[in-house]
């Protein structure tokens, strides 16, 4: 069987993007692995699939795959992919769409300009929610994490449907510091369901640069749920006013959160890059 898919991506985060609502689709994890190899397959950070939804109160369900293979709660950048995907296979026409995701439902808008704004819900900071297990009592939002070699780094841990630890840092975020500290953290026991790690330079109230070590990926060229737990990290240390501009290595990210018990609004583009077609057994 061949089945159809669009390449996209948010900010060079990039995905494979495959109706599921009008092809009878199902996925196993070694698929998913294979698709995702960037020699030997489409190649892409996540592989996006739409579905029906499963309740009457959202337009759609989309499930989200790492390039590992693993099913995931929740992706920024793929959410704005996911808007703009089902308006271009003229799947709905609406501006304002609600969707499923394994990590909440989200409510996206696809602005006059094209750009898409994504209420990403509301972050949560208890840390049996993240899941975060602290080996020591931290303060609100900052917790000490012991490294090998008998170093500690100091993280705040988010959940924003899928589990972040952001760490802030004083100088742009070298290629040497997420070589060190991505791959240890992501798989640190102290995130027992692993996590994605964002590493922060506040440039000032409403600027930063961010990198992002993706749990199940590695380093993508930008992370929007990354980004928006980057701005409850900063916004928690109380470095950073409510609407910022991140500057990713794929672009620049809009972003808003008023403060606890509020969502975070992530704003950015979601561009097209080739429809493809490829062998169910592929
Ligand atoms: N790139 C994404 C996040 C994708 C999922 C993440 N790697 C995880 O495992 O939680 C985004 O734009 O949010």
């Amino acid at each position: 069987m061949r089945i159809r898919f669009s390449k996209m991506h948010g900010l060079g985060n990039d995905f494979m993007v495959i109706d599921g609502v009008t092809q009878d689709i199902t996925l196993t994890r070694e698929q998913v692995r294979a698709w995702g190899d960037r020699h030997f397959g489409v190649g892409f950070d996540q592989l996006l699939l739409v579905q029906p939804p499963e309740s009457p109160d959202v337009a759609f369900r989309y499930r989200i795959y790492n390039a590992d293979g693993d099913e995931v709660e929740q992706c920024g950048n793929g959410a704005r992919c996911f808007a703009a995907f089902v308006r271009r296979q003229g799947l709905t026409a609406n501006s304002v769409i609600p969707v499923q995701t394994s990590g909440g439902r989200l409510e996206l808008t696809v602005l006059a300009d094209g750009q898409v704004r994504v209420n990403m819900g509301v972050p949560r900071l208890a840390l049996d929610e993240v899941p975060f297990r602290a080996s020591a009592p931290g303060q609100a939002g900052r917790q000490t994490v012991a490294l090998a070699g008998g170093r500690t780094v100091t993280l705040t841990p988010v959940s924003m449907g899928n589990p972040h630890g952001v760490l802030l840092v004083d100088e742009p975020p070298s290629d040497e510091l997420l070589a060190d500290l991505g791959p240890q953290l992501e798989q640190h026991e102290a995130f027992p369901a692993r996590a994605n790690i964002g590493f922060l330079q506040v440039l000032d109230a409403s600027s930063g640069r961010l990198r992002v070590y993706e749990r199940g990926v590695g380093e993508t060229l930008a992370c929007g749920s990354g980004a928006c737990a980057a701005l409850v990290a900063a916004r928690l240390h109380g470095v950073m006013g409510a609407t910022v501009t991140l500057h990713l290595n794929g672009g620049d990210i809009g972003l808003s959160w008023a403060g606890a018990g509020e969502p975070v609004y992530m704003t950015g583009p979601a561009t097209f890059v080739y429809d493809g077609e490829i062998n169910q057994e592929a």
